[in-house]
C-alpha cells in the first residue's frame, strides 16, 4: 500500500468553499479520521480522493503517482480505491461470498483461499460466506463490505462514516474490528466521521475539519491534550474553559493555581482543563465547592457543581464507583497541566 498527499486541495460549489486549501499527508499502512461536523466538507474530500469529482486547485498523489489535479485527473475504476460507504452496500441477491469477491478478476473469485483469508480478516466466521446479506447482522454486513474493500488489494482504503446506522455497542465493537483489519491488511485508509469518540479511539491520526478547512492534524492523544483552539477542545470532547494569568509554568484560575504546558506565554489567557483532570475531595486543599447535579453512566459519572463562593459552575468526570452527594461540600484539585490559549477579548481588557 502507498500513502496519500495531498496539496492545496481546493473545491467550490457556486458561492459554497467546500474544500478550501486542504493540505494532508496520509502515511503508508496507517488510518486517518477525517473528523468534523456535519456540511465541513469531509464528503468532499473523499469523493475528490475517490476521483468522483475533480478539483478547483490542489493535487493528490498516491505514493509517486499524480492522480489529480485540476485538468487531469485518473478515472475512479483506476485508482485502485477501496470504498466502504455508510450502509446498504451489498447486493442483496447475492452470497457474502459473491459479494466479497465481486471485483476479483473471474479466476480468483473461484479461490475459497482468498475468501477464507478475507473473512478471517474481518472476523467473520467461514459459514458466512453462504448466507445471504439480510441474514447477517448490520455490525457483520459492514465488516463484510470491508472485505469486499480490501480484496483487489486497493491503493487506498476510503471509509465514509461506515459505523453510522449501527448502535452504539455494535459501533464500537465493529469500528475495533474494521480498525485491526485495516492494520493487518496493512492498508492505508481514511474514515470520515462525525464522531469523535470513533476517530480518536480508531485512528493513528485525526485530522479535524471545520469550514473546508483542516484546522488541526495529529496523533488523537495529542488533538486531544493539546487541540488547535478552543473550538477543537469542544469538538474533541467535554472541556472546561476559564479565564486565566500565567506566570512561568503556572496559572492562576478558579480552579486556583494550576499547572500549565511548557511554552505557555505569560499574561491573560485562556486555561483548557478536561472534566477527568479534576479531582474531587471531602476536604483538605483545593477550591471549595458545592455538588450540584449528578449524572450517572455507569462506567463514569459527571459531576456539575459550583464554587464558592460565587461560581463558576464546573463539570468534573469521575469513576462511576465514586459520585459525591447532590449539595455536599467538596473541594477540588486539578491533575496535570492545563493547555494555554490566547484570551478572549473580554477577558483580555478587564
Ligand atoms: N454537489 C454539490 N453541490 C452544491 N453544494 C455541495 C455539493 N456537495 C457538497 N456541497 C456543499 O459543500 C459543503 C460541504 O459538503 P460535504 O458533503 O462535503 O460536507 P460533510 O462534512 O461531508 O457533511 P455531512 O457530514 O453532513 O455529510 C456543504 O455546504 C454542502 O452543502
Amino acid at each position: 500500500m502507498t500513502g496519500l498527499t495531498i496539496r492545496g486541495l481546493t473545491k467550490n460549489f457556486g458561492a459554497v468553499a467546500a474544500l478550501a486549501g486542504v493540505d494532508l499527508d496520509v502515511p503508508a499502512r496507517s488510518l486517518t479520521a477525517i473528523l468534523g461536523p456535519s456540511g465541513c466538507g469531509k464528503t468532499t474530500l473523499l469523493r475528490l480522493v475517490a476521483g468522483f469529482t475533480t478539483p478547483d486547485a490542489g493535487t493528490i498523489r498516491f505514493g509517486d503517482r499524480l492522480v489529480s489535479e485540476p485538468h487531469t485527473a485518473v478515472p475512479p475504476q483506476r485508482r485502485r480505491i477501496g470504498y466502504v460507504p455508510q450502509e446498504g452496500a451489498l447486493f442483496p441477491h447475492l452470497r457474502v461470498a459473491d459479494n466479497i469477491t465481486f471485483a476479483l478478476p473471474r479466476a480468483a473469485r473461484r479461490s475459497r483461499d482468498r475468501l477464507a483469508e478475507l473473512l478471517d480478516l474481518v472476523e467473520l466466521d467461514a459459514s458466512t460466506a453462504d448466507r445471504y446479506p439480510h441474514e447477517l447482522s448490520g455490525g457483520q454486513q459492514q465488516r463484510v463490505a470491508l472485505a469486499r474493500a480490501l480484496a483487489p488489494d486497493p491503493s487506498i482504503v476510503l471509509l465514509d462514516e461506515p459505523f453510522s446506522s449501527l448502535d452504539a455497542n455494535l459501533r464500537l465493537s465493529t469500528g475495533r474490528t474494521v480498525a485491526q483489519a485495516l492494520h493487518a491488511a496493512g492498508a492505508t485508509a481514511i474514515l470520515v466521521t462525525h464522531d469523535q469518540d470513533e476517530a480518536l479511539s480508531l485512528a493513528d491520526q485525526v485530522a479535524v475539519m471545520r469550514a473546508g478547512h483542516l484546522v488541526q492534524v495529529g496523533p488523537p492523544g495529542t488533538v486531544y491534550a493539546t487541540p488547535a483552539d478552543p473550538a477543537v477542545a469542544r469538538f474533541v470532547g467535554d472541556a472546561v474553559l476559564l479565564p486565566a494569568v500565567i506566570t512561568g509554568r503556572t496559572a492562576r484560575c478558579a480552579l486556583g493555581t494550576v499547572t500549565v504546558r511548557d511554552g505557555s506565554a505569560d499574561g491573560r489567557a485562556q486555561v483548557l482543563i478536561r472534566p477527568e483532570q479534576i479531582e474531587i475531595l471531602d476536604g483538605g486543599p483545593g477550591v471549595p465547592a458545592t455538588v450540584g447535579a449528578v449524572t450517572y453512566f455507569g462506567h463514569d459519572a459527571t459531576v456539575t457543581m459550583t464554587l464558592q463562593p460565587d461560581g463558576p459552575d464546573i463539570t468534573a468526570r469521575v469513576t462511576g464507583t465514586r459520585t459525591p452527594h447532590p449539595g455536599s461540600s467538596v473541594h477540588l484539585t486539578v491533575n496535570g497541566p492545563a493547555t494555554a490559549f490566547p484570551a478572549l477579548a473580554s477577558t483580555a481588557s478587564s
